[in-house]
């Protein structure tokens, strides 16, 4: 009878020592043969992981851990695992983690899903759809202006002077939010004005040409004409009291010093100031403004580099109060550098296109305003058409108890204006965007001039378009070119210096009255290489940057051509609300070429089909 011997073990050679078996039956066949099986494809297969390099060591022989968050954390990899990228979340922070999918949020993910081309971009800040229709149900039961507890000689003025022409006008939405929470009439503003003790922040957004402009001008004239019915008041009472004293003076023989007239100079001191970030634009909201204070009775004015230093001088300084007073950032800035008392008595401030006026090339002036003023300021309002990421970031640290006011289709453009595409790379353009532009104006055009009744066709049914371009020079290029086309085209653009036949244009454009002295911008030169070119009549086109279309009412306007596919969403959003304003139809029409996303233009156009919200 053969005896195994641990030491001798075959099948478990060093763990035989261990092994419970390792006693004389060890021998059977049987037994051994199981093991051998076992044993077998250990010879043949590689480990899984054979590929992998062996861990590194520390010094102290523990394998060293990967760096998950290094920037060379997903050098070498195979796979995409994003997963394992993410920083595990603080303890204790997943008690306030929703439950994964629920109702609203759940909805909302499978909403934006669809946007996968705009999510590479993504532009905006969210507004989630439950809010919005919170929102809508909100403002529901507001009909008419009538409804807001303005001063009757206020509530007179929208009829008579903001919408004159315009019966049975109804408040916008926008104005709907806004007007009850800046009057502080609203259930927010019930509750928190007896605890207000500082500056109320506002924020106001809301899709363009949706009448913003209003929502603000309206509380804060009736809230300087209640601070004049309470600065009168008082200075009656001062007066009485004054005139008390002398008597007293008088009777008792007592001699003091007359305190004499009270030197409180008002003068060169508004009580409201609205920032806006174009000279075009203070025109406009000054237009709007001098419109509502013929019945109202307050002083306004406004103030550009387009205007000389000694009428602006004299129009901050020479009257003897003011109350509201319109200007860029730049400008207001360097005049606050020279006589600081400018900022003095500010009660309202507005920055007006804040996306705009917050960002790189305006905050470094636009921000010392703002801080320069706080110390008298009760309401600050920030206004805008869209909310950018960026701004979100920066009012949820410099701002956190802003209060927002938006409206239920903030950052959808409306379905009543319809996006086309021109291919440019096909026939008959060939990769040509300027002929591919000017072919869409003369087809836009020349339904207008087979429309025309007049003997020369002219001011019958003109057709205003608008093209936006990306870069300050393509729009002098492309106004030339038009123009060479028989196209009646003027640039608007800081780099363009002919700045008198600009302004002609814009007020064109805008609706606002032609100085008479002009021979008006329909004189374009048709000619080219000294040969009389065919000309387009009745159209008139304004070839603009992104800045030149910040703001401007151009409610006449039903084309827009996008010449370059903009950057952004937000851009998309400016320019295409050129057109379609206040409840109108519109029509835009992008140029796609070779090297453009067509899969951006794609996704903006279904958004637009669905009136959804872009991102
Ligand atoms: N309640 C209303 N009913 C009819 N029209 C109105 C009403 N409120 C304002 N409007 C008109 O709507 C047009 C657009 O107004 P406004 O310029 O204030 O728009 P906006 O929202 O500031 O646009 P943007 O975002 O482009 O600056 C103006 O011509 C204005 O007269």
């Amino acid at each position: 009878m053969l005896r195994a011997t641990p030491s001798l073990c075959l099948f478990c050679e060093v763990r035989s020592v261990l092994h419970p078996k390792s006693s004389p039956w060890l021998q059977s066949r049987q037994y051994a043969s199981k093991q051998l099986q076992r044993r077998k494809p250990a010879r043949l297969e590689l480990s899984r992981r054979v590929a992998e390099a062996p861990p590194k060591l520390s010094s102290r022989g523990k394998p060293i851990q990967k760096r998950t968050g290094s920037p060379f954390a997903a050098m070498n990899r195979t796979r995409v695992n994003i997963r394992e990228s993410r920083p595990s979340p603080p303890p204790g922070s997943e008690k306030r983690r929703k439950p994964p999918g629920r109702g609203i949020e759940r909805k909302e993910k499978r909403q934006d899903g669809d946007f996968r081309a705009l999510k590479m971009q993504r532009a905006l800040s969210n507004v989630s759809y439950q809010r919005r229709s919170s929102i809508k149900e909100e403002i529901n039961h507001i009909q008419s202006f009538e409804q807001f507890p303005l001063l009757p000689v206020v509530q007179e003025s929208i009829s008579t002077q903001a919408l004159k022409g315009m019966e049975d006008a109804e408040p916008t939405p926008i104005q709907r939010v806004a007007i009850p929470a800046l009057l502080g009439t609203d259930n927010v503003g019930k509750r928190t004005r007896k605890r207000r003790d500082g500056m109320e922040q506002f924020l106001l957004a809301a899709e363009t040409g949706s009448g913003k402009t209003l929502a603000y001008l309206l509380p804060i004239i009736d809230a300087i004409k209640h601070a004049e019915a309470r600065e009168a008041e008082q200075a009656k009472a001062e007066e009485d009291n004054a005139k008390r004293k002398k008597e007293e003076r008088k009777a008792g023989q007592l001699f003091e010093l007359d305190p004499g007239e009270d030197a409180f100079d008002s003068s060169g001191r508004p009580r409201a100031i609205i920032l806006v970030p174009t000279a075009e634009l203070v025109a406009q909201v000054t237009t709007l403004a001098k419109a509502l204070c013929h019945k109202i009775k307050f002083r306004v004015s406004g103030i550009s580099s387009s205007i000389s230093p000694t009428v602006i001088k004299s129009r901050l300084f020479a009257q003897a109060s003011i109350d509201m007073l319109v200007s860029t950032p730049h400008l207001l800035a360097s005049i606050a550098d020279a006589e600081p008392r400018v900022l003095s008595r500010v009660s309202h401030l507005v920055i007006d296109e804040a996306d705009s006026l917050f960002d790189r090339s305006f905050a470094k002036e636009t921000t010392p305003i703002i801080d320069r003023s706080t110390p008298t300021l009760k309401q600050l309002i920030l206004c805008s058409a869209t909310i950018p990421r960026s701004l979100d970031n920066y009012l949820r640290t410099r701002f956190p108890d802003i209060r927002r006011l938006v409206t239920p289709n903030l950052h959808a453009i409306p379905r009543r204006v319809q996006l086309g595409v021109v291919e440019v790379d096909k026939e008959p353009y060939r990769g040509n965007k300027s002929l591919a532009c000017a072919d869409t104006i003369w087809t836009i055009g020349k339904s207008a001039a087979e429309h025309g009744t007049g003997p020369d066709k002219e001011n019958v049914d003109t057709k205003r378009i608008i093209v936006f371009v990306n870069e300050r020079d393509t729009a002098k290029e492309v106004s030339e070119y038009l123009v060479s086309k028989g196209i009646d085209a003027i640039a608007l653009s800081r780099a363009v210096d002919n700045v008198e036949k600009q302004a002609e244009a814009l007020a064109d454009f805008t609706g606002a009255a032609l100085p008479t002295t002009s021979p008006g911008p329909t004189s374009v030169p048709l000619s080219t290489k000294g040969r009389v070119a065919r000309s387009l009549p009745n159209t008139k086109v304004l070839v603009a940057t992104d800045l030149g279309s910040r703001g401007i009412d151009t409610t006449a306007v039903r084309h827009v051509i996008l010449y370059d596919v903009p950057h952004t969403t937000i851009d998309f959003i400016h320019r295409l609300g050129r057109t379609g304003r206040m409840g109108r139809r519109g029509r835009g029409i992008v140029l796609v070429g070779k090297g453009d996303r067509r899969d951006v233009v794609k996704e903006v156009r279904e958004g637009m089909f669905m009136g959804k919200a872009l991102i």
